[in-house]
């Protein structure tokens, strides 16, 4: 384990009844990193900054923040959101965020705080009045009246329209220049690969990558692909001379209308275009595009969830055969 870590992570295991939410998660996060935690709904995310912020006690393994154990740890050197963190709403955003300041010694001033998310306007609304995502920013607000060394996020900028995920995320790229470690939780991938120093992927339960977006994209991104927006069978590009399929998704419209061409250069687009001509091959657009956490996740999460069926497959056979040598 890195000398340098703040916060680590060895070996967390933690059940809830029959469900495995952590099986052996591993992680250290060093001194002013943001590192990013993706991984599909279950994946034990939430878990994992529970029992790295004391609010869950592992069934074993160990997490320790800036050398402490997570109950130890000062809790004025913390800051804290919580995914359905949910604070009393007949409060205005501003004493509200005084109501936390009061909490500490030496807190900053909400007014600050307020400009930090971007809601210099809006202290003197009430909470319930702001909108979801102007609750949200008041909320991760309230995370930072103290001046955390060590900031845990769970999900921070979901439900905030584009321009305040911009102010969240340049707040988050401030706190990282001053020195802040953040620990953030996200599903959106263009949040991870801009912010995030390091990702780590966790699927059912245990850190299965990590590493900066850029190795992690090299590492199992693929390759470059054109998609070429058109409802004509993939068969009809067998004498092109790169592979091509449906892709696994595509814009939220049918996979059929589609189709990848993948390890393409873009100096070959011009290729492709006179192939589609030549065989009169209708379409209707071409974007080229290099891979990216996107196409980590789905390739890695994926790969794990079948990993996993596959398991979990085998103990049903498993158990089925006992149970028929049991009858026998
Ligand atoms: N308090 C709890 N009681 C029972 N089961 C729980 C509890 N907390 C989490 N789980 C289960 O543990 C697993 C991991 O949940 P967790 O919330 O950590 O995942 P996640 O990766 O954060 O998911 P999401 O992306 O949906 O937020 C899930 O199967 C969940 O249902």
């Amino acid at each position: 384990m890195e000398a340098e870590a703040v916060v680590e992570a060895r070996g967390l295991e933690k059940s809830y009844g029959e469900t495995v939410a952590l099986s052996g998660a591993s992680l250290a996060v060093e001194a002013g990193e943001v590192f990013a935690l993706i991984g599909p709904n279950g994946a034990g995310k939430t878990t994992l900054v529970r029992a790295l912020t004391g609010t869950t006690e592992p069934d074993s393994g160990q997490a320790r923040i800036m050398g402490e154990s997570p109950t130890a740890v000062d809790r004025g050197r913390l800051g804290v959101l919580p995914q359905d963190f949910t604070p009393p709403d007949r409060l205005t955003a501003h004493e509200l965020l005084a109501y936390y300041a009061g909490l500490y010694d030496d807190a900053r001033d909400p007014d600050d705080v307020l400009a930090d998310v971007g809601l210099a306007d809006t202290g003197e609304t009430w909470y319930e009045d702001l909108s979801g995502g102007q609750q949200r920013r008041v909320c991760v607000g309230a995370t930072l009246v103290n001046d955390p060394d060590v900031l845990f996020l769970d999900e921070p900028t979901t439900g905030i329209d584009p321009a305040g995920r911009r102010t969240v995320w340049r707040l988050i790229e401030d706190l990282a220049a001053s020195g802040t470690t953040v620990i953030l939780t996200t599903h959106d991938m263009a949040e991870a690969q801009r912010l995030a120093d390091r990702v780590g992927l966790l699927a059912s339960g245990s850190v299965i990558a990590r590493g900066t977006p850029d190795a992690l994209v090299s590492d199992h991104g693929g390759s470059s692909r054109l998609t070429i927006e058109t409802t004509a069978d993939p068969a009809a590009f067998d004498d092109l001379e790169h592979p091509v399929s449906r892709p696994e998704r595509h814009r939220g419209r049918s996979a059929e209308s589609a189709v990848v061409v993948r390890d393409i250069d873009p100096e070959a687009i011009a290729t492709v275009v006179d192939y589609l001509e030549r065989r009169s091959l209708e379409y209707t657009g071409l974007t080229w595009a290099e891979p990216d956490l996107e196409d980590v996740y789905l390739a890695l999460a994926d790969r794990a969830e079948l990993e996993r069926t596959a398991a979990v497959d085998d103990v049903a056979d498993q158990s089925d055969a006992v149970e028929a040598g049991e009858t026998a």
